[in-house]
Order: structure tokens, then sequence, then C-alpha cells
């Protein structure tokens, strides 16, 4: 019997999963898969030479892999089976609700139809409370390193599909792409009464935070973490609880903490933030969204408690109606952390 056999398990905890790009949980085994099918040459021989290109040093060298792998997404087809595919895992997970972005732009850019993607992944989500037993909302996500216009033109174009969409976000290359830019969209979406959340603060500065709140009116932010440069800032986000959507091994990987074990995430808790864990591209980074809370729970020391604080604030944060926040916060409270061993 192995070593392994005898560590502890954990029943995952239920958990809202709020940052998420589809296009991040492409594997390198559907990636290669898709890419046989649409008849797309990949410049990596096999699964394990694509994985042992994911080693980042900034959030733009892991952006300019993530992209290029997306040639291999092209049919309706091929973004149900990647949802499927997250919906799997992330039931395995404890993942029990989910709201997904997805990056339109990265598509309609290579020539596929807004309709493809948006009818691929909600073939896939339309049957997942039945299937997985996780309920889902979508997100759709502008590139803030493409133009104002261009976030404009897919929001035109996704106008037949609004009603499949919860709320607009804004992803990619951060810093020198601030979110004012984005403020027509984001009026227009919140004129039709679309949620909002952008990314800010994982390579940006504190500033762009601040913008995203008050030009964008974003509810929530996603990663958030140079908010603690910024102390009338956190004093800002603990007031109103803001949530701020960390992924800590996606912070590691993409370098924008040192290691797990330094990650800022006690002292978020300890100031009072609504934070929430997450896997952001798991694909990507090392894992889904309950490796998240074990590589949190060991780095950082993090007891039972804390992590149903975190599994709790997940469900706050989301855009659920109120009964149905109710039935997953008891879920919650219900979640014994026992460990159990097999083998
Ligand atoms: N971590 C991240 N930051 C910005 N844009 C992204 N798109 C996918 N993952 C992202
Ligand atoms: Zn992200």
């Amino acid at each position: 019997m192995s070593f392994l056999s005898h560590r502890p398990r954990y029943r995952p905890v239920p958990k809202a999963e709020l940052h998420l790009h589809i296009e991040g949980t492409l594997e390198p085994e559907l990636a290669f898969a898709l890419a046989e099918r649409n008849g797309v040459t990949l410049p990596y021989a096999t699964t394990d030479e694509l994985r042992r290109a994911y080693s980042f040093t900034d959030l733009q060298s892991f952006l300019d892999l993530y992209y290029a792998l997306m040639a291999v997404l092209r049919t309706e087809d091929d973004f149900c089976e990647l949802a499927d595919a997250y919906l799997t895992r992330a039931a395995e997970q404890g993942v029990r609700h989910a709201e997904i972005f997805f990056d339109p732009q990265a598509h309609t850019a290579r020539g596929i139809p807004v309709a493809a993607v948006i009818e691929g992944l909600c073939r896939a989500l339309d049957r997942s409370e039945q299937q997985y037993g996780i309920t889902t909302q979508l997100i759709m996500c502008f590139l803030r390193d493409q133009s104002a216009e261009s976030a404009m033109e897919v929001f035109d174009a996704a106008q037949p599909f609004l009603h499949r969409i919860a709320g607009v976000g804004l992803d990619s290359a951060e810093v020198g792409n601030p979110p004012a830019k984005f403020r027509a969209v984001y009026e227009r979406a919140a004129a039709v009464g679309l949620r909002r959340v952008a990314h800010a603060g994982e390579e940006g500065p504190p500033s762009y935070i601040r913008e995203a709140l008050d030009v964008l009116g974003a509810e929530r932010i996603d990663h958030g973490l140079r908010c603690l440069e910024d102390p009338g800032l956190v004093e800002r986000l603990v007031r109103d609880q803001v949530p701020l959507t960390v992924c800590p091994l996606s912070n590691v990987r993409l370098r924008c903490v040192d290691t797990l074990a330094g990650h800022p995430l006690p002292r978020m808790l300890d100031a009072g933030l609504l934070v929430t864990v997450n896997s952001d591209d798991p694909a990507y980074f090392g894992g889904y969204a309950d490796d998240n809370f074990r590589a949190v729970r060991e780095a950082l020391a993090l007891d039972d408690e804390t992590l149903r604080r975190l599994a709790a604030n997940s469900f706050r944060a989301a855009f659920l109606d109120e009964t149905t926040r109710a039935a997953y916060l008891a879920e919650v409270d219900g979640h014994t952390f026992t460990a159990f061993t097999d083998g």
C-alpha cells in the first residue's frame, strides 16, 4: 500500500466558483483531441510537451499560450465538450454553483461566430443542474487589451443571447488597460440589467480597483490583491463588503505572489475583506476549486472554520436569489470537515 493512500483526504466543502475562465479549463488531452478532430496542428508533439510549456513568468506569458491553444476550439460541439469536462471536474470538487467567464473576442477574432460559443456552452450548462448538481451562470468578458470599439462590437453581436448571460466582466492584460476605457460598454450592460464584475489589482495598481468600482460599477473585483497597498481602499472594500475573487494557485503561477505560504489571503481575511477562493484557469495553474482550498489549507495552516468562512463567502458573493443562497449556506453550515483515509 502506498504512502499516498494513507494521506488524509477531505470531503470537499460545498462552494461557489466565481472566477473561472472556461477557456482556462482546456486540458492538454482535450486540446489534442480537438486539434485532431478539427485538423489543427499544435506546435507540441505530446501532452507532456505541452504541459512542460506551462511555466509562466507573468500574466502576459500565460495569456500568449492561453490564446494560442484556443485555436483548437472551433465548433459548438467543442464548446459544449469543454464545459462538460469542466462541470465533471467541478462536481468532484464540491462546486455547487459556478459563474463562468468566457472570452468571445478570442473566438470571433478567429472567425468563430459568437452563436457557436454561447450555444455550445449553454447546451452543457442547461443540463448542469440535473447532470452535475451545479447551478450555473455565464459572464461575458471583454478583452481589455483590445479596443473599446471591439468590446462594443462583441456586445452588439451577443444581443440575441443576452437572456443567457448574467453579467459582463473584464480580463486579459491589465497594466496599461485601465477600466475606464470600457465605461461605455459597461453602461450599456447596466442599462439592460446585466451584472458587472472586472479583473483589477492582479498586476495593475489599486487605482484600477477604484476605477472598476467608480467608473464601471463593478459589483465584484476579480483578484483585487493589490488593494492591500492602499489602506483607504481596503477600508472601503471592507465597509461595502465588495467581494474579491482570489485565485491562490494562479497568483503563484503568474508570480503575483512569490509562494503560497506567503499569500496574503490570511491578511485579507483578518482585514475583514469578503474574500473567496477560486481556480481562474485550472488546466494551466495546477488545480481546480477544491485543489485551491486544499492548497491554502496546507500552505497557510487554515483551520476548518476559516475554510467554512471562505465557502460561505463564495455563496454570499454569488449572483444568486436569496432562497437559493440560503439553501447553499445551510449546506456549508452542515458540512463536516472530517478527514478520511482510503486504501
Ligand atoms: N488571470 C487572468 N487575468 C487576466 N485575464 C485572464 N484571462 C484568463 N485568465 C486571466
Ligand atoms: Zn481571471
